[in-house]
């Protein structure tokens, strides 16, 4: 069958370890066997017991106590201990029978894009084991209610893509907060909900010019060429496209995996599938679409509740 691992990174908090348990319930459904991955020398608990865990290695909060180093240091450190015993991890690796790995990555975005440690453990499982890589990067869906914040959020996420040079998906995580007003504007609940859904569409086909308008609006005019530049390579580049994600919706749980096998072409002696959920597009009778005319159409399914699983709820706008 050959060996699959996909990584999911992102910054602290963005839902990495919630997606990670919802694609393996959602695998599981489909009576798929992945496994937990635990590279998160910090992580504290899991709602599914990892297959490979490195705190079983290392742990951060033994390093910190015992070389009394600080949270970012003692992390660094744990991942050149990792890496200067990867005999640990062949061994653990060696045990698989089918190998889809979901490996839940540590938060600190430093790790990604000042290091090269995440990249030399891609490359021991490229390399030396064969795997076919991809990396989620998820960035939480407050980063669409602010265009500065939205570049910020971008801008990290392809500089860890240039970094780490594997198959790589931008995920934006929590939409369902969008659509309950959590996030957006300080306006009326639906107000706010609409500004939000708003923006959200905005981003993930992003017009240059409105971008750049609306950087501009909130920005110095000394920034305004800064501003312009950051929107032709947002504009140039497909690390603008995002897939929008609810941990806590089937579908668009089932919609990212179908674009993690995509993109590590799961089960290379299979036909690959475009990344869609095709028995819904069957039955409405659709065509093949672009990736991006896909995404909008998860994303308005999302947004609406049209979600077509048995006991997800709707989302209310
Ligand atoms: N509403 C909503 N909450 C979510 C979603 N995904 C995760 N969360 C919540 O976000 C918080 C952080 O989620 P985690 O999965 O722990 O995030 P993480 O990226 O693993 O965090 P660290 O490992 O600490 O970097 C938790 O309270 C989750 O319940 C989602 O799709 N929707
Ligand atoms: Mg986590």
């Amino acid at each position: 069958m050959g060996r699959y691992a996909v990584f999911i990174s992102g910054p602290a908090g963005s839902g990495k370890s919630t997606l990670c348990s919802a694609l393996i319930a959602h695998a599981n459904t489909l009576g798929r066997n992945v496994h937990l991955v635990n590279l998160d020398p910090a992580a504290e608990h899991f709602t599914y017991t990892p297959t490979i865990d490195v705190r079983e290695l290392v742990s951060l909060q033994d390093v910190m106590s015992e070389l009394g180093l600080g949270p970012n240091g003692g992390l660094v450190y744990c991942f050149e201990y990792l890496l200067e015993n990867l005999d640990w991890l062949e061994e653990q690796l060696g045990s698989f029978e089918d190998d889809y790995l979901i490996v839940d990555c540590p938060g600190q975005i430093e790790l990604y894009t000042h290091t090269n440690l995440v990249q030399r453990v891609l490359s021991f499982l490229a390399v030396s084991h064969s795997f076919r890589l991809c990396q989620l990067y998820l960035l939480e869906s407050h980063f669409v209610d602010d265009v500065t914040k939205f570049f910020a959020g971008t801008l990290s996420a392809m500089s860890a893509m240039i970094n780490l040079e594997v198959p790589w998906i931008n995920v934006l995580s929590k939409v369902d907060l969008l659509s309950r007003g959590t996030v957006g504007s300080t306006s009326s609940a639906s107000g706010t909900s609409l500004a939000a859904r708003r923006s959200l569409e905005r981003y993930l086909d992003p017009d240059p010019l409105l971008l750049a308008s609306s950087a501009n609006a909130s920005t110095n005019p000394r920034l305004h060429a800064l501003n312009a530049a950051v929107v032709r390579l947002v504009d140039d580049f497909s690390v603008v496209h995002f897939l929008p994600s609810d941990a806590n919706d089937e579908q668009s749980v089932g919609t990212l995996l179908s674009h993690i096998d995509h993109a590590m072409q799961y089960g290379e002696d299979e036909e690959p599938k475009e990344p869609r959920d095709m028995d819904r597009f069957e039955d409405e009778g659709d065509g093949p679409g672009d990736e991006q005319e896909e995404v909008e159409r998860d994303f308005e399914d999302l947004l609406s509740g049209r979600s077509g699983v048995a006991g997800a709820g709707g989302i209310e706008i």
